[in-house]
């Protein structure tokens, strides 16, 4: 779903960094996708806001957020493509949103065993724009903070993922305790695109926080084989 203030969030992150001259940065393009209503918008705006939406919509077509990250002294843009889950607000968009991707976040409800059904589709569709292995694709099961509705064990989510070659993790857009660990997701995924190529240069048009992981804050027992 669409967040209803992230036009007003961006200019004015932009505007307050207006002065500073644009340096230049490599951008990393990942799109977050799943079924309608698992958390893609609020776990994205977690991570560029560092906080949970007050309102969302259901996202049509595509939105993005964008936040600016240091990782070994060099600045990157990350880029998150936040999709839409519905089919009706997807159909003339997907073309779109596959071109020139660098990594693919497949995202679940841990609370809705259908949405953890749907992965399959979802994966069989990046295959399809020819998203498969050799991109960096990850799973993420979200509302973790919904303890006692949960109907997707971690050892079943595990097992897909080991079965389709992704590291997962568990966690939760809404659960202020969890912003450190959506930041960590997110930061691991950029540190492997950073080790794997050369991406496309780009100038900034201004930026948003600028934050370095710090090495306690990599999730752990992640594995990218
Ligand atoms: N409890 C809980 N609720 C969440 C969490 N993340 C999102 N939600 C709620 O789930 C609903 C859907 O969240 P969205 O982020 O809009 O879902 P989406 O996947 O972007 O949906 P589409 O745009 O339709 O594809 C909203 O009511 C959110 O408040 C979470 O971590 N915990």
């Amino acid at each position: 779903m669409a967040e209803m203030e992230s036009s007003l969030e961006l200019s004015s992150s932009f505007s307050a960094s207006s002065s500073l001259p644009p340096p230049r940065s490599r951008i990393f393009k990942i799109i977050v996708i799943g079924d309608s209503g698992v958390g893609k918008t609020c776990l994205t705006f977690r991570f560029c806001s560092g906080r949970f939406p007050s309102k969302t919509e259901a996202t049509i077509g595509v939105d993005f957020r964008e936040k600016i990250v240091e990782i070994d002294g060099e600045q990157i843009k990350i880029q998150l493509w936040d999709t839409a889950g519905q089919e009706r607000f997807r159909k003339s968009m997907v073309q779109h949103y596959y071109r020139n991707v660098h990594a693919v976040v497949f995202v679940y409800d841990v609370t809705s065993l259908s949405s953890f059904q749907s992965l399959p589709t979802w994966i069989e569709e990046c295959r399809q724009h020819s998203l498969g292995n050799e991109v960096p694709r990850i799973i993420v099961g979200n509302k973790c903070d919904m303890r006692d509705c949960v109907k997707v064990g971690t050892d079943v989510a595990q097992k897909f993922a080991d079965v389709h070659g992704m590291p997962v993790f568990e966690t939760s857009a809404k659960n202020p305790n969890d912003n450190d660990h959506v930041e960590a997701i997110f930061m691991t995924l950029a540190h492997k695109l950073k080790s794997q190529k050369p991406l496309m240069l780009s100038q900034l048009s201004g930026g948003d926080s600028t934050v370095q992981l710090k090495p306690e804050q990599k999730p752990a027992g992640v594995c990218w084989c």
